[in-house]
């Protein structure tokens, strides 16, 4: 656990980063990241393959040093990797002492929690644990930091569609109780629906899009109709637009705080999922829109 930054002041704001970039040699990884994560809320950090994910968590916990700009996070900061690391030799019991020794903050009870929640066996060495218990371990272990901030790389992989759901379930629960703000990164978009609240995606390096998962969702619509190319409503702008044999569908961003336009048959609007949202915007950098 590292801490990123002490509090300047009482701020709803727990994380910041300005005009953040990092760079491997002369490649830039992230560049001229700016965004402001609230406290108190699951946000999902989304983008392709080498989009610069891993980068800029590493370097909100401190892992990784910037070569521009800044970042900052309020209170203790918990950072899981991928690896999810655990001493192989060493089971469930003896990190959770580890994690009491080196923490300043430490909660037991919260960690135990976890771990008999997953009916993770509490003295089999971790090397003999599966790839999603041994995950379960690294979980409890920053539960049990009480940090502020958790951020964690792919926490949903290795798991089974069970444990997915039942782990973000218990990220819900524990922001709930303790009010902590989670920054999590993954490729199961179908499964952030109802789990994240605040969207951050990036592209290439660069944050595409972000924000609070509602707005941005409110403020975008599907409209389907009969093969056009042309849209049956003035002006919206068109993030995405597909068309199948005598169908059209476009996806909308509407102006700022305007109601959904009205379409008359045969045309017809729904709404937009976070899944429609986050692969439609994927989909436009792979094109090499602008979208
Ligand atoms: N240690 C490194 N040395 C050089 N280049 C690196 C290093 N780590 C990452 N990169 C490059 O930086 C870019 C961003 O990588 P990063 O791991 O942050 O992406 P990511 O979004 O986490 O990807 P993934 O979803 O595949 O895990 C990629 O082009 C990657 O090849």
């Amino acid at each position: 656990m590292r801490t990123v930054f002490e509090p300047s002041c009482a701020t709803a704001v727990a994380v910041r980063a300005q005009e953040l970039g990092k760079r491997y040699g002369n490649q830039w990884a992230l560049r001229d990241c700016t965004f402001e994560l609230p406290q108190g809320r699951v946000a999902a950090l989304v983008g392709a393959n080498g989009a610069g994910k891993t980068t800029l968590m590493s370097v909100l916990a401190s892992l990784l040093k910037a070569d521009e700009g800044s970042a900052h996070a309020v209170g203790r900061v918990a950072f899981v990797s991928q690896e999810k690391p655990v001493y192989r030799n060493f089971s469930a019991a003896d990190m959770l002492r580890l994690g009491a020794r080196l923490n300043i903050v430490w909660d037991q009870t919260r960690a135990v929690r976890w771990l008999e929640r997953f009916e993770i066996p509490l003295d089999r060495a971790c090397g003999k644990l599966s790839g999603g218990q041994h995950a379960q371990v690294a979980f409890a272990l920053a539960i049990g930091s009480r940090p502020s901030v958790l951020i964690l790389d792919e926490p949903l992989a290795n798991l089974d569609p069970l444990a997915r759901r039942e782990v973000s379930q218990e990220l819900l629960s524990e922001v709930a109780e303790t009010g902590m703000t989670v920054l999590l990164s993954t490729h199961v978009v179908a499964e952030l629906g109802g789990v994240a609240d605040y969207l951050l995606l990036l592209a290439r390096g660069r944050l595409l899009s972000g924000g609070d998962v509602d707005d941005l969702l409110a403020s975008h619509v599907f409209i389907t109709g009969p093969r056009s190319e042309v849209l049956p409503v003035a002006s919206s702008a068109v993030l995405q637009a597909r068309h199948h044999d005598n169908q059209s569908t476009f996806l909308l961003r509407l102006p700022d705080r305007q109601p959904r336009p009205f379409v008359g048959r045969p045309w017809s609007q729904r709404a937009v999922t976070l899944e429609d949202y986050v692969l439609a915007q994927l989909q436009s950098t792979r094109k090499g829109d602008d979208a």
